[in-house]
């Protein structure tokens, strides 16, 4: 049933390295079925980025990519790297840094909810990870990705900086999120040894006093938080931090959904589109073989429906779809399931139209 007026959205797919592809290829038919049944118009445009872009044009983020990205209604992207690019001047992440820069998406959101189904698949107890639902905020363009970096023969150095504007738009973003949920946040630094981290501390504690006092703010050393992460996710509602940690974190808590292969993440700017990719890499062992689990790039294609297009009847139903396509155990390898990339696509295609189909004679029946 549409919800809005029949409308064109223009979407970038950057599909980047290894399995990025597929995975990109997966969810855009799911998006390709989610404008038919609500009645939309979304006209997708491919570009270069990563090792694709050097392989082509030398360059991991073509100008024109750029362009397209910053013009767009949403952009959904793969992954990017590889080992074929080990060793050359110009490396395929230098092109995500980039785009991340430049459409300044300065908070990368990944959630996890552990579905009660999959809770068998994490190699911990199903008591310790059922019921896990959080989000991580990570500050996506600062920090020691971003600072300069120098070499020579016998050392290198790689600079963190991060600014009080930096880290209070970020926190802002996470606390009000937090408002929306069980209204606790979790910031994690390193503030007994680093300087950018007491910043961080002092910051986010001055925002919680001052505007959202009636959100539970603790604070966490980011390396006991590892080990808390996996002896008691539940207690967790959002996880704000800076962007180093913030990746290895969130790769860590994957474990507790069962694969890294589901989670999505949508990263997002003041204003203009946002980016919408899955937390995992390019995957390179499992690459061109059909292997890969494309939900968490059918879920990031949610999270733009839902962010960045205002669609989110669309978003739900992918959403609902993944949660009925899980539940029935059609699953890819990393799972324990037999489907390929391109059939657990299929699956959730399949189960969005059961479900639109059952919305729509509800609503026949309704009338009648
Ligand atoms: N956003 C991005 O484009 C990212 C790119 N990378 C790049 O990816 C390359 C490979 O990095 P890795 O450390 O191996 O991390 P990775 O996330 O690509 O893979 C780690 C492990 O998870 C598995 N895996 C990842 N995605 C999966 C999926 N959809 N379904 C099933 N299994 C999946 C892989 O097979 C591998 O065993 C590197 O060049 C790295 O720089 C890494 C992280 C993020
Ligand atoms: C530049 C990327 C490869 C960093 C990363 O691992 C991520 O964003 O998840
Ligand atoms: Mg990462």
């Amino acid at each position: 049933m549409p919800n809005t007026a029949p409308k064109t959205y223009n979407i970038v797919l950057l599909p980047g390295d290894g399995v990025g592809p597929e995975v990109t290829a997966a969810a855009k038919a799911v998006l390709g079925v989610i404008a038919d049944f609500y009645g939309h118009r979304f006209e997708f445009s491919e570009h270069l980025i990563g090792g694709a872009g050097i392989d082509a044009t030398g360059d991991p983020l073509p100008p024109e990519t750029t362009a397209a990205c910053l013009a767009a209604d949403g952009v959904l992207l793969g992954a990017v790297g590889g080992p074929k690019w080990d060793g050359q001047k110009r490396r395929p992440e230098e092109g995500l840094l980039g785009i991340r820069k430049a459409m300044g998406l300065f908070a990368n959101l990944r959630p996890l909810q552990v579905s009660p189904v999959l809770a068998h698949r994490s190699p911990l107890k199903k008591e310790i990870v059922e019921g896990v639902d959080l989000i991580v905020f990570r500050e996506l363009t600062g920090g020691v990705y971003f600072g300069e970096k120098t070499r020579t023969d016998s050392m290198a150095s790689d600079l963190c900086i991060y600014s009080v504007e930096e880290i209070e738009r970020v926190t802002r973003a996470a606390f009000k999120t937090a408002l929306q949920r069980r209204g606790k946040v979790t910031s994690v630094d390193k503030a007994n040894v680093m300087e950018t981290s007491r910043l961080w501390r002092e910051v986010v504690t001055r925002i919680h006093a001052e505007e959202f006092p009636q959100v539970q703010l603790e604070h966490a050393l980011v390396d006991s938080m590892a080990m808390h992460l996996i002896r008691k996710p539940r207690e967790y509602d959002v996880i704000l931090t800076e962007n180093m940690f913030g990746d290895i974190l969130s790769d860590e808590i994957s474990v507790l959904g069962g694969s890294i292969g589901l989670l999505p993440s949508a990263s997002l700017g003041e204003a203009g589109p946002g980016l919408f990719e899955p937390i995992h890499g390019s995957a390179p062992d499992i690459a061109g073989q059909d292997l890969a689990n494309p939900v968490g790039t059918i879920l990031s294609a949610a999270m733009m429906l839902r962010h960045s297009l205002e669609l989110e009847d669309e978003a739900t139903s992918i959403e609902a779809a993944v949660a009925a396509v899980l539940a029935a155990g059609a699953t890819t390898a990393d799972l324990g399931g037999e489907l390929g990339t391109r059939a657990a696509a299929e699956a959730i295609i399949d189960a969005i139209k059961a479900i639109h189909w059952a919305a729509t004679h509800r609503v026949q029946m309704h009338w009648g």
